[in-house]
């Protein structure tokens, strides 16, 4: 979602999206595939429920659906938010009971329809091919949710300009001409009331705007206006370009800087010196940097459920949240995280994920693999569930630690809590008093549940939230003592490479073509904001290249007459005319918008 500052328009455009406020979502994996719960806000208390399912019928004409999924407050309470553009109401309910069922579909594009229910029913058939399994292994609809690419531009500077005072009685009026604007910055801000990248399916293109050219009597242009590009909470941005990771966006509020506007061009009034006193050069404004971005917005759980297989991971998950996960009496049943929401107060809530049975699972390419691993180093808190009906739950206990120490060093640290599960079973019962002895001996004090019968289950919610609510704390005491995370760092290293000094720079020899192309972040910039309109500024290009070196160093590496000499968009033909400082004669420009001046 984007927000032109000063820009009434957008504002008015946001609110005719329906949006609807929900009060608990859970998402999880359903006998269909993925599916989300939500829980809506309503009068008599009751929750209605709304239901979100992927397969939902195929070939429906409905074009719109609007998508769902989890966010948190400042305050890193769980809160979910709804974008429901139509609805369909399903009045077939046969359970009998009052809740109402809706059945939504996520919104997307009717080009795009038909390929996202393919993927879809591929995935689900199981008829993807094993070197896809891992891509497939997230349904079609989480994807497109899951991730979007947008282009980013920061406004171009604004031209200086050329002017001269003209006054009554002062026949040459000094120089006057004012420096061009900085171009618009482009922001990128987590707005909490988000809750997908959805919004990016309709606007792609973030552009600030151009800072307005300078004028005369020495005034500078306005500043462009700037440009935020609004993300939920979670959202990872990349540079499309080497997939580079650029900022990690979590808490609502935090705004980064990413590309800050081109400088302003200056105008003849800065260029005026004791040698030239009315000098006829100006700047052009320097252009604003532009880049592809990929959004990806990552699960966001507070507490991981961890365990070895089979252990009773998505029945504990179900236990305590709404969250249906499927359960079944065989190891890997969970190849993509379920999410649940916990409320244990109105104020106080968790978000707890139920993770595929570890390791093993994301060796054989399963669900999300690695991806999905590094999902859940998110989590602040651990809950390791451990199968107490297992020959020895002491040994399993141990296996599954080594194994996170083995593939995720950063799980291994956090602070976790272990769970004892099916104590119904006599032989868990049995085996209980070694397993508790074995492990206070080492200091820790595990819980005995079931999960299946729900006993014990409200004691593992309130120890993990007691943790989880000490790792916020922890947390927060961080930052005040780091303070606040400095998210510029993209905008500062493009700053830090405009001030790239001139005589910094490589030059590569295109024998084949007799070329040589002259690469350096300061002398393209140099080029980039000279202004060829005026006769001037090829002089003070010549002198450039024969002060910061690069004709020397050409010469030295034996450039010819005739030889093409490429600086940035500009093109030279070397000469090799004694006396004369300079390389160029004739001068062509890959962009044609650009004037060349006449040479005498
Ligand atoms: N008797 C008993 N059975 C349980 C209990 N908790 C889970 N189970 C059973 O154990 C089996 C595995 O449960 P899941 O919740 O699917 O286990 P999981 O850890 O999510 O398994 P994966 O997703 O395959 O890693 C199922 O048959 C459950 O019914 C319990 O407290 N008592
Ligand atoms: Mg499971």
């Amino acid at each position: 979602m984007v927000e032109h500052l000063e820009d009434e328009e957008e504002d008015e455009d946001d609110d005719e999206e329906e949006e609807q406020v929900v009060s608990r979502l859970d998402i999880f994996e359903g006998a269909n595939g993925r599916e989300a719960r939500v829980f809506l806000p309503d009068e008599d208390g009751d929750d209605d429920v709304v239901v979100f399912d992927p397969d939902y019928d195929g070939d429906s004409d409905d074009e719109e659906f609007g998508a769902a999924a989890i966010e948190q407050s400042p305050q890193g309470d769980a809160i979910a938010v709804a974008e429901l553009e139509e609805l369909d109401y399903d009045d077939d309910e046969e359970d009998g009971d009052d809740a109402e069922v809706i059945v939504f579909h996520p919104d997307y594009d009717e080009e795009e329809e038909e390929d996202l229910f393919e993927d879809n029913a591929e995935h689900y058939e199981g008829k993807e091919e094993e070197g896809e399994a891992k891509e497939k292994g997230v349904p079609a609809v989480m994807r497109c949710f899951d991730t979007a690419k947008i282009y980013a531009k920061a406004g171009d500077g604004g031209n200086g300009v050329v002017a001269f005072r003209r006054e009554k009685y002062v026949p040459f009026g000094g120089p006057s001409g004012g420096d061009g604007g900085r171009g618009g910055n482009v922001y990128v801000e987590v707005d909490g009331e988000m809750n997908s990248l959805l919004p990016f399916r309709k606007s792609v293109h973030f552009r600030a705007g151009r800072g307005a050219h300078g004028q005369g009597r020495q005034q500078a242009g306005a500043k462009g206006e700037d440009v935020v590009v609004k993300v939920p909470p979670g959202t990872v941005v990349r540079s499309s370009a080497g997939d580079v990771e650029l900022l990690e966006l979590m808490k609502s509020g935090q705004r980064a800087l990413l590309l800050p506007g081109g400088r302003g061009g200056r105008g003849n009034a800065a260029f005026k010196s004791g040698t030239n006193k009315a000098p006829k050069i100006a700047e052009k404004g320097e252009k604003g940097p532009e880049m592809w971005l990929d959004l990806e917005l990552k699960l966001v759980a507070d507490v991981g459920i961890v365990g070895a297989p089979n252990a009773g991971k998505s029945t504990l998950l179900s236990a305590i949240t709404a969250a249906k996960p499927t359960i079944a009496n065989y190891p890997f049943t969970t190849l993509l995280p379920n999410l649940g929401v916990v409320s244990l107060d109105f104020d106080a809530t968790m978000v707890v994920a139920d993770l595929p049975g570890l390791l093993e699972g994301a060796h054989r390419g399963y669900g999300l693999g690695h991806e999905f691993l590094r999902h859940s180093e998110r989590c602040s808190v651990l809950i390791h569930v451990v199968d107490g009906s297992g020959e020895q739950p002491e040994y399993e206990f141990e296996a599954v630690r080594l194994e996170l120490e083995l593939f995720s060093p950063s799980l291994v640290d956090k602070p976790y809590i272990v769970v004892y599960n099916k104590m119904d079973l006599p032989e868990a019962s049995e085996r209980w008093n070694k397993f508790q002895e074995k492990l206070q001996a080492e200091g820790i004090e595990p819980c005995c549940i079931s999960a299946m019968n729900r006993q014990g289950t409200q004691d593992v919610v309130h120890a993990a939230y007691k943790v989880l609510q000490k790792e916020r704390q922890r947390m927060k005491d961080d930052e005040e003592w780091n303070g606040p995370e400095n998210l510029n760092h993209v905008a500062d290293a493009i700053k830090r490479e405009r001030r790239a000094p001139m005589n910094e720079f490589e030059i590569f020899h295109d024998k084949g073509t007799n070329t040589w192309n002259v690469v350096g972040a300061g002398i393209e910039r140099f080029v980039q904001m000279t202004n060829w309109q005026y006769s001037e500024s090829l002089k003070r290009f010549q002198h450039a290249l024969e002060a910061c070196g690069v004709n020397k160093t050409l010469i030295k590496r034996g450039v010819k007459e005739g030889d093409t000499v490429v600086v940035g968009e500009m093109e030279m033909v070397w000469t090799d005319e004694p006396n004369k400082a300079s390389s160029s004669k004739t001068m062509n420009s890959k962009d044609d918008s650009v004037r060349w001046p006449e040479f005498g």
